[in-house]
């Protein structure tokens, strides 16, 4: 299999930047930096919306508080759900969990493709979009399908998601996709009740990494209960608690990414992918 770069990827209409938020192995908090970054661009002002690729495990239905099926407009279209003024769509809404557990390659390829050109996004300024985590189809499919103006890797400091977080980026850079920027979740943990702070997967692993590579680092974001507890109850700090120190590094890091998508420090021509 060989990755080859062209420059004929289509654009989706209406919609003038699209993101890529990838991780080389699930559990690093991927989805909720995904939805906070995507309420990070809408609190900045920015019209924003979110597409849920995670065909395994989809977490942004989850996240937004969101349930029930997007309404259908004329024969093929799907209108996209909305919440906290950001636009979702999300193989979730579609799918049984169990049935997309199952799927081939070849589905999970429709999927997204229907996702990315059978939704009603409308004019965006930017769209986010959830991968599942890893370097596989569903990735090579979003570099295929649209052009992308760069790509986030969500790591943990840990050796082990760093190592994965490697090949990440080495796919997108080998595909010709800018790497936006590095960012470190659950960074360091701050107990509640004592302010003692306990880098629990270490610290600051993402940052040397994206120094080594000379890529940008985009900020760390601490282990935090209220993180998860707001995620699992579909109040995203971001939307809910904006005035908080996690939604500050949120949109902060969102807005660091919007600089250099719009005035094109990021933006090389998109790559399709043909694979042979
Ligand atoms: N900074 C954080 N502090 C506390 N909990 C967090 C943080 N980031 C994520 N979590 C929690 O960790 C769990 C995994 O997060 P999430 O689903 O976003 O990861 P993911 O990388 O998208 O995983 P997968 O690839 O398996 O879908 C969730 O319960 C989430 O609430």
């Amino acid at each position: 299999m060989q990755a080859r770069a062209t420059s004929k990827a289509a654009g989706i209409p209406g919609v003038k930047h699209v993101i890529a938020v990838a991780s080389g192995k699930g559990g690093v908090g991927k989805s909720t930096t995904s939805c906070n970054l995507a309420l990070g661009f809408a609190a900045m002002g920015l019209k924003a919306g979110i597409l849920d690729a995670d065909i395994y495990g989809p977490s942004q239905p989850r996240l937004f508080g969101l349930r029930g099926k997007p309404r259908q407009i004329g024969p093929r279209m799907l209108e996209p759900m909305e919440r906290f003024g950001v636009k979702v769509m999300s193989i979730g809404f579609l799918v049984e969990e169990d049935n997309a557990m199952i799927w081939r390659g070849a589905m999970v390829i429709s999927a997204i493709t229907q996702m990315l050109r059978e939704v009603a996004w409308g004019d965006l300024d930017v769209l986010v979009i959830d991968l599942p985590p890893g370097t596989g189809d569903a990735q090579l499919t979003m570099a295929q399908q649209v052009p992308l103006s760069g790509a986030v890797i969500v790591s943990t400091p840990q050796d082990l998601a760093l190592i994965d977080a490697r090949r990440g980026i080495a796919m997108f850079q080998k595909v010709n996709i800018p790497i936006l920027g590095v960012i470190e979740n659950m960074s360091s943990f701050c107990c509640p009740t004592c302010n003692h702070v306990t880098p629990i997967f270490g610290h600051g692993g993402a940052r040397l990494e994206a120094e080594r590579r000379g890529i940008p680092y985009l900020g760390e974001i601490p282990l935090d209960i209220k993180i998860r507890e707001t995620s699992d109850e579909g109040r995203p700090v971001v939307a809910t608690e904006p005035d908080g120190v996690h939604a500050r590094q949120f949109v902060e890091i969102a807005r660091a990414i919007w600089s250099a998508i719009s005035t094109g420090v990021a933006s090389r021509p998109a790559p399709r992918i043909v694979i042979e």
